[in-house]
């Protein structure tokens, strides 16, 4: 049988069988469902179940475009032409036009803005690859092949002395199920890719997105709603550290003369990238830890469980807030904010919440732009760090040592709040430090990461520039004048032009990227299109948005307005004095305020007196390897159990509080 069919066929296949499963949505109405969101966002579309659910296809705005029509990426059969021309390869076009030895700093906010936005980007997508090795059915193996034989698609490089065997290594995007949604059968029966996480702003990146994963993160044997932490690292005031991770020994770098630090661990994998993503991640654990220590204080009756939601849903909804009122209108400006995303009107149901192709693949990818190639530590003067000098990011790569060993989370976050930003012009668009030495774990080759980006578009079909500005309602581009009208810098134009000779063809992430940035914004006006309307997808079609209905009382809504990311770095690390806005530049110390005078939440918002139900019925009995909430939606006080990943429950999930007392034992909770 295998025989028949096509390494791409079984490959299809097996991903068939890892697909989330069919669901009705009557399954939706489970109220454990409903209280609080789910860790893989089941049930928050409650018609469409499967919505902004993990391990779904990322949706398409426009259909794929690839060469056989149906999977094969853009420029995999040699000599192929698109609109009359053959499309210029990845490697060419990073080395003329994107990669540049030096960067420009931005006026007015400062490098945290980026930091943000590589953090908040691994909150809503997550790519997966096909790690082709040799395998079940595949015996090539992209480290080592620079032929089109799927799942490879190496990036050819034409340099034989610095890529010794001429290409880099590329893996193609995964093949999502066939989730198909919708009417256009042509869209059903093309390749399309997937979502690894959920496409909600949730704070995955703190929780995870499976039951297992995010049952590994939680501490649960303390019994008091928090997350796990480093068992073996505190930084020098006791603070914590995330975890490790499980297989020992990590491929993360190790550091001169110093006990291995392995990576760390987050509900997000990719925490380890960078050192300022490190510090957002240890500071969103320890958040995590200081809420539910308040809350539990606070409400001593409620249970580990619902400690945890109710801290999950608080820092959740911080997420939220950071990013739509703080970072979205400063990355596409106030004008397009109020274009492509308005003031929230409440949930709608209608709206499709998923991430979008083109946003993952091409829109946000922005950020490359203005990724600067030096990480500035500083001390408490914020001035350059005495014991821990500035780096170049080549350097910082997948090494959270430089965290537990030098000086702690605090010398990177100064330098994140304390330099300017970098920005993307035209003729300095990535820093050769990306494109040069970038490093991805369990490859030693260097990579480009200006080559990834194309060739990811390619890979998964992404259409071309123009078909983009016509679906944002921009012209298109039809001459170099017309281009060097949105471009601006006419070399850049020009060169583009000698590169692609169809302005059809541009890569869309190129094409954005390169567009002159609209006044108050530091995104161009199709950037600003694709990533206003998924930021308002990602608000309007979330049934748990902070805003919506019933989320929380009107007095924690104008508590957690109090929230910021300033505040945050105040409450959960050394650093005592802060802009008021994290993502501004300001200079120390005059544009600086003290931690004492930064406004915060105050819990007791949370407070929640024992229901006359609950005194007389009593608390609920606490079971082994499980938990349970509370709920009153139906009128009747109803205490939910659950059992931990892992174990199954026997007996009624639910008992009520009747007649002074509960209807049932409590379930139980047994290996399976
Ligand atoms: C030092 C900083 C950064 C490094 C080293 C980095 C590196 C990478 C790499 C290696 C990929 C996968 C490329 C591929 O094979 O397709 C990627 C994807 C991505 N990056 Fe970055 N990045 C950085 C900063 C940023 C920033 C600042 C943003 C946005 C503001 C961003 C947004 C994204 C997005 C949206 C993806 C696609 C994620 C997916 O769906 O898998 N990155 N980045
Ligand atoms: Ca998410």
């Amino acid at each position: 049988m295998l025989g028949l069919l096509s390494r791409e066929d079984v490959e299809l296949i097996a991903e068939l069988s890892r697909c989330p499963p069919v669901t009705h949505p009557n399954i939706c109405r489970q109220s454990h469902l409903n209280k609080y969101s789910s860790i893989s966002g089941l049930c928050n579309n409650r018609q469409n179940p499967l919505m902004g659910v993990a391990s779904t296809p990322l949706v398409r705005w426009l259909p794929a475009e690839y060469e056989d029509g149906g999977r094969e990426p853009k420029g995999w059969n040699q000599g192929r032409l698109h609109n009359g021309f053959q499309l210029p390869p990845p490697w060419e076009v990073s080395k003329k036009i994107m990669s540049s030895s030096s960067k420009l700093k931005d006026d007015v906010y400062s490098h945290m803005l980026v930091e943000w936005g590589q953090y908040i980007s691994h909150d809503m997508t997550m790519t997966p690859q096909i790690k082709g090795g040799a395998g079940l059915w595949s015996d090539v193996d992209c480290l080592k092949t620079c032929q089109n034989v799927h799942p490879c698609f190496p990036i050819e490089t034409g340099d034989s002395i610095k890529a010794a065997r001429g290409c880099m290594p590329f893996f193609r995007s995964n093949a999502a199920c066939a989730i198909h949604r919708g009417s256009d059968i042509r869209q059903a029966l093309q390749r399309q890719q997937m979502n690894g996480i959920t496409s909600f702003i949730d704070a995955s990146t703190v929780y995870g997105h499976s039951p297992r994963l995010q049952s590994s993160l939680r501490d649960l044997s303390g019994l008091d709603g928090k997350l796990a932490v480093n068992d073996q690292f505190r930084d020098h005031t006791g603070r914590t550290y995330p975890p490790s991770v499980a297989n020992l020994p990590s491929a993360c770098r190790q550091g001169p003369h110093v006990e291995r630090v392995e990576c760390f661990r987050a509900g997000d994998s990719r925490l380890n990238e960078g050192l300022p993503l490190i510090c957002l991640h240890t500071l969103w654990l320890r958040e995590h830890n200081r809420i539910a220590e308040a809350l539990k204080h606070i409400n001593s009756h409620w249970s580990p469980e619902t400690i945890y939601q109710e801290t999950r849903k608080i820092v959740g909804a911080l997420h939220q807030i950071i990013t739509m009122r703080d970072y979205v209108p400063k990355i596409i400006g106030e004008e397009s904010f109020e274009q492509y995303i308005g003031p929230y009107r409440g949930y709608d149901p209608t709206t499709d919440p998923s991430t979008s192709n083109v946003f993952a693949t091409a829109a946000f990818r922005f950020g490359h732009g203005t990724i600067s190639p030096i990480l500035q530590r500083l001390n408490e003067s914020f001035q350059m760090h005495e014991h821990f000098p500035h780096l170049r990011i080549s350097s910082t790569f997948f090494s959270p040592w430089r965290i537990v060993k030098e000086g702690g989370i605090e010398p990177t976050l100064r330098g994140a709040i304390g330099t300017p930003a970098s920005t993307a012009s035209a003729n300095m668009l990535l820093t050769e430090e990306v494109t040069e030495r970038l490093i991805v774990l369990n490859n030693s080759q260097f990579m480009d990461l200006a080559s990834l980006n194309l060739q990811r578009g390619r890979d998964h079909g992404l259409p071309g520039y123009n078909d983009w500005r016509s679906f944002c309602g921009l012209e298109r581009i039809k001459t170099l004048e017309g281009l060097k009208e949105v471009v601006r810098d006419y070399r850049v134009a020009e060169k583009i032009l000698q590169l692609y000779t169809n302005p059809d063809n541009i890569d869309v992430w190129l094409g954005g990227l390169v567009e002159d940035t609209l006044p108050g914004s530091r995104t161009g006006p199709l950037n600003a299109c694709l990533i206003g309307k998924q930021m308002k997808a990602f608000r309007d079609g979330d049934r748990f948005w902070w805003e919506a209905d019933g989320m929380f009382s009107q007095q924690q809504k104008d508590e957690l307005l109090n929230g910021s990311l300033s505040r945050i770095i105040c409450d959960n690390s050394n650093i005592r004095e802060v802009h008021t806005d994290s993502f501004r530049f300001g200079k120390f110390p005059n544009d600086y305020l003290s931690c004492d005078h930064m406004p915060s939440i105050n819990l007791e918002a949370w407070r929640e007196e024992k229901s006359r139900d609950l005194v007389q019925c009593g608390t609920p009995r606490q079971i082994k390897n499980g938990d349970f909430i509370l709920s009153s939606t139906s009128g009747k006080l109803v205490a939910l159990y659950s059992c931990y990943h892992g174990f199954k429950l026997k007996g009624a999930a639910a008992i009520i509080c009747e007649e002074n007392r509960w209807s049932n034992h409590p379930p139980q909770c047994t290996g399976t």
